[in-house]
């Protein structure tokens, strides 16, 4: 039994901010609160906030701008977030939404009913609600068959979610599987909080994963995939079910993150991060090239996680021992920054048509867990 990626979708928001626009939003909310708390930080009781730098953003990061579901409200210094109107529970989610859109596409490109889809898997680092699962509601939007889950890898939830395809493939569960990543990341991030306000976007990526038996005659043979996750408090999302019972953290209001910051959204010791993740990473790809008989310089190209320039230049040149093209290790994460578990498949949606028939590469996550995952993928056309 053999399962192969036959097909990819990615659905993108229409409005995009600049970094530009993210700091001056940023410096006026600073100005405003340090005007507002003069006297406390006159008499030293607090610290007067710091203004944002677009040039640092692009220098620290490589980003420089992001796709966002809402834009105006993050930009205003009064709001300072994404207003995302609830909706009724007869209207669709907006992830199921999304997913759905990325799903389309993924399906239209190779021409496949969604009747014949037997498996739906959201894979993504945040979901809208407790259950029912976000996956059964695309499930009965889109009419495929079969059955629907969630699962949450954080930015591994994408190849965590390829690999869990092949493995219901393998056991006789579903012949074509759909992987949906609706990301919504704008929604936890701080935008209060200057050393993370720059990181994330908004987007919907899907991977249809297949049995040869029913897969196009062009498609992705999985050569191998290695999963592993190692545990690490440095990038942490404190939001869940319990919050609103824990006493001494006044319900969602919980003031306890880095820097009194609030820990029920996104916070990170990025510079860990970077130290921790890219010899982990490397690691992980040049073991599993020894296992696969492939010599990573072989690889046409590889589909890395977007969160970080310089931790991609970084990584690759670990596994390859020279400076990496930018051929070999496209970025995407300058048009759409970071954007968790789609990341590395926008990438690979974006740039693989040019694979000729044998022609080899890897899609590879890695983020919050810690998690990683290393797809290796072969072009059959
Ligand atoms: C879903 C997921 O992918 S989870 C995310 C996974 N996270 C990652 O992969 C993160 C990897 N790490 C990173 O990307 C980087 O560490 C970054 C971009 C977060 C930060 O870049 P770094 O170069 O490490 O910056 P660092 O936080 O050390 O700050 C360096 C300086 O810039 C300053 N700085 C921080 N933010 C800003 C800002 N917005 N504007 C101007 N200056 C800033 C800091 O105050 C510091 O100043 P100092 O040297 O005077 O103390």
């Amino acid at each position: 039994m053999t399962a192969v990626i036959s097909s990819t979708g990615l659905w993108t928001p229409k409005d995009s901010v600049s970094n530009d626009e993210l700091v001056e939003a940023f410096n006026t909310y600073v100005d405003k609160w340090n005007t507002d708390n003069a006297a406390e930080i006159e008499a030293g009781t607090k610290d007067a906030l710091t203004h944002s730098n677009a040039a640092f953003i692009e220098k620290a990061s490589g980003i420089k701008s992001r796709f966002v579901i809402s834009k105006a409200p993050m930009l205003d210094p009064e709001i300072m977030a994404p207003r995302i109107p609830a909706r009724s529970n007869e209207e669709p989610s907006i992830l199921a939404e999304m997913a759905v859109s990325a799903a389309k596409q993924a399906l239209e490109r190779v021409g496949r009913k969604p009747e014949d889809v037997g498996a739906v898997i959201v894979a993504c680092s945040n979901l809208q609600r407790g259950y029912p699962a976000v996956a059964v509601e695309v499930q009965d939007l889109l009419g495929t068959s079969g059955f629907a889950f969630d699962m949450n890898v954080a930015c591994s939830s994408a190849t965590f979610g390829i690999e869990t395809a092949r493995g219901l493939i393998a056991g006789g569960q579903a012949k074509s599987v759909l992987v949906v990543n609706p990301e919504i990341c704008t929604a936890h991030l701080n935008l209060k909080d200057r050393d993370a306000h720059f990181i994330f976007g908004d987007v919907a990526t899907a991977i249809l994963v297949e049995d040869i038996s029913v897969a196009p005659t062009e498609h992705w043979e999985i050569i191998g995939a290695k999963l592993v996750t190692q545990f690490s408090n440095n990038i942490r999302n404190n939001f869940g079910f319990l919050n609103h019972t824990a006493p001494e953290d006044d319900g969602m209001h919980g003031d306890r993150g880095k820097r009194g910051l609030t820990d029920k959204l996104f916070v990170q010791n990025g510079r860990s991060v970077f130290k921790e993740v890219v010899p982990m990473v490397a690691n992980l790809i040049k073991g599993q090239s020894t296992k696969y008989g492939i010599d990573p310089n072989d690889l046409k190209r590889m589909w890395l996680h977007q969160a970080n320039l310089n931790m991609n230049v970084l990584i690759a040149k670990k596994v390859l021992g020279k400076d990496v093209e930018i051929e070999q290790a496209p970025v995407v994460l300058d048009e759409y920054a970071n954007t968790s578990s789609a990341g590395s498949i926008i990438a690979f949606h974006k740039y693989s048509d040019d694979f000729k028939n044998g022609e080899t590469g890897l899609i590879c996550s890695f983020g919050a867990g810690y998690s990683a995952g290393a797809i290796f993928v072969r072009r059959v056309a």
